[in-house]
């Protein structure tokens, strides 16, 4: 089903919002409510989002996709509070991280946000084992080793806890980052391309992962991708072009994703 969703009032689901400063209901793990960043370099600026307002509900997959410059990492930077909108409001969890200093924003993201890039970023020199549990060490959590057993056994990567990341096929290291990701059991994870660098057969059982750790587990996963069939597994996709949500389309399928991103110029 395709679905306008202009700026506002977006589709239901991850829908427009006009909470302003209100916290989000606790189903509502992001919301951001309009939101412009405008990039600065020199004496040229450049608008990456123009306006955008979107709600995430917890439990829910999903893709953001568009051109190329349509501001889609801007919006899972803002989003994660990894950057700072120019103007409007940005919360995860109810938590308005767009009033957040740097060093509470840290906290915020280390606590209750997950990373997974198309790179993997696991630290070569440590063991499967200790790339999972590393971040919570620094945080001075202790790991929940139910839960992250329950992960490392769904993932299959049981038999490999003792290798080196170089000893693992690129779709075994993904595997890793995600379980690394949801070690901390944090709020939302966000997947900058997370296919990008793996096969046919390793992207889709990554992405066959990333669905299930979201309808099984009742994770909350925001991915940002270029390919059409990687977006198709996501319960919605978001399109955007020239920093904004041009249209949000349920249960996607992947032709209908690469028409709509052929219409806007892009792949
Ligand atoms: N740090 C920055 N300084 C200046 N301009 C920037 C910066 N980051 C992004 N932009 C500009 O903002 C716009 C949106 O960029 P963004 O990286 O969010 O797009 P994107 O959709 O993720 O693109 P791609 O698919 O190529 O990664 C682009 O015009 C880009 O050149």
């Amino acid at each position: 089903m395709r679905e306008s969703a202009g700026v506002r009032p977006a589709a239901p689901g991850v829908a427009g919002h006009a909470a302003g400063l209100r916290p989000g209901p606790p189903d509502v793990v992001i919301g951001l409510d309009r939101v412009t960043k405008v990039h600065r370099a020199g004496a040229t600026a450049v608008t990456a989002l123009d306006d955008v307002s979107l709600t995430v509900p917890r439990g829910t997959f999903l893709a953001v996709m568009g051109p190329s410059g349509s501001g889609k990492s801007t919006l899972l930077q803002v989003a994660a509070g990894l950057d700072t909108p120019t103007s409007g409001t940005v919360t995860v969890g109810g938590t308005d991280v767009s009033r957040l200093g740097e060093a509470r924003r840290t906290v915020l993201r280390r606590d209750r946000i997950g990373f997974v890039f198309q790179g993997y970023n696991l630290l070569p020199a440590f063991t499967v084992e200790q790339n999972i549990t590393l971040p919570l060490r620094l945080a001075r959590r202790a790991p929940d080793g139910e839960w992250i057993r329950a992960l490392v056994d769904r993932t299959g990567l049981d038999g490999v806890l003792h290798r080196r990341p170089a000893e693992l096929s690129g779709g075994q290291q993904q595997r890793v980052a995600i379980v690394r990701a949801l070690a901390a059991r944090p709020d939302i994870v966000f997947a900058d391309e997370p296919t990008g660098a793996l096969d046919v057969r390793s992207s889709g059982q990554v992405l066959t992962l990333l669905r299930e750790i979201v309808d099984e587990l009742g994770q909350t996963i925001v991915m940002v991708t270029h390919d059409p069939a990687a977006a198709a597994r996501a319960h919605r996709a978001l399109i955007m072009a020239d920093g904004r949500i041009v249209d949000v389309l349920h249960d996607p399928a992947a032709p209908a994703l690469a028409a709509r991103l052929t219409s806007l110029g892009g792949r």
